[in-house]
């Protein structure tokens, strides 16, 4: 094997999911010796010369390595779910930024008669494929309009009735007045492989996998 097959490639998002995975990391002997937050570089090397980080948006995650760009990488259950898990492996829940995704209305607004009386909602959401899988299996009428963040927004200038985002400590909801209404599903990030990476590069990646999983569930 060729020393460029021996390399893996580590696709992260910066922010939470960098700084939650980086303890997985550190069980599986791996330090990042460069910090996104202050470097410009997109591609991060470690302290094995066989493992390198690179830093792409968290909805990017799982098409770096769908494609094979990245081995493995980190990504939310809300992003797997909007990508669809093609040409993924998703062998570990590695409960680190953990959320929910829910659905919240301006205080006020009565959802629940709203949907009892078969309105048709306005609602705005980055998780469509979710959101509509969620109303239609509930039997909700909604129009979704697609955003790229700031869903709270939505309701408050008259561009929705609802939002379908994701909430942790609730404060973004609060300091924005918007009630959760419906919790959708609880969010965590998981490990994603690349299938074909999985067989040819299972030597390596194996006891990184497993150091992950045993660091997973002590953290639980
Ligand atoms: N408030 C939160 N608390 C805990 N986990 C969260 C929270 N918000 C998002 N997450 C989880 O962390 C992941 C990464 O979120 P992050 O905010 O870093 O990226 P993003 O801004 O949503 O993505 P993008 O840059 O692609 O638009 C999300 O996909 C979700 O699974
Ligand atoms: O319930 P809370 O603890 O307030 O968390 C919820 C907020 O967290 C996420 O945004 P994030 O902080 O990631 O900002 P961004 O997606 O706009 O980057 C999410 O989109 C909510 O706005």
């Amino acid at each position: 094997m060729t020393q460029e097959n021996q390399q893996l490639t580590l696709a992260l998002s910066k922010g939470r999911i960098f700084e939650e995975t980086l303890p997985l990391l550190e069980a599986a002997g791996i330090k990042v010796t460069e910090d996104p937050e202050t470097s410009r570089k997109l591609i991060l090397q470690t302290n094995d010369a066989n493992v390198r980080v690179i830093i792409v948006r968290a909805s990017d995650v799982p098409t770096y390595v769908q494609y094979g760009a990245a081995d493995f990488g980190v990504a939310g259950k809300d992003v797997l779910l909007e990508h669809g898990g093609e040409g993924l492996y998703q062998p570990i829940d590695l409960n680190i930024a953990n959320c929910r995704m829910s659905v919240a209305v301006k205080d006020g607004f009565d959802y629940e008669s709203a949907v009892q009386q078969g309105a048709r909602l306005r609602v705005v959401t980055k998780y469509v494929q979710t959101a509509r899988e969620h109303f239609a299996a509930k039997g909700v009428h909604v129009d979704l309009i697609k955003l790229y963040g700031s869903m709270e927004l939505g309701p408050l200038v008259g561009l929705a009735d609802a939002i379908v985002d994701l909430v942790s400590t609730g404060s973004t909801l609060r300091a924005n007045h918007l009630v959760e209404v419906e919790r959708i599903m609880d969010i965590s990030s998981r490990l994603v492989v690349n299938k074909a990476a999985l067989k040819l590069k299972r030597e390596r990646l194996q006891p990184i996998l497993e150091a992950f999983e045993k660091a997973s569930k002590r953290s639980s």
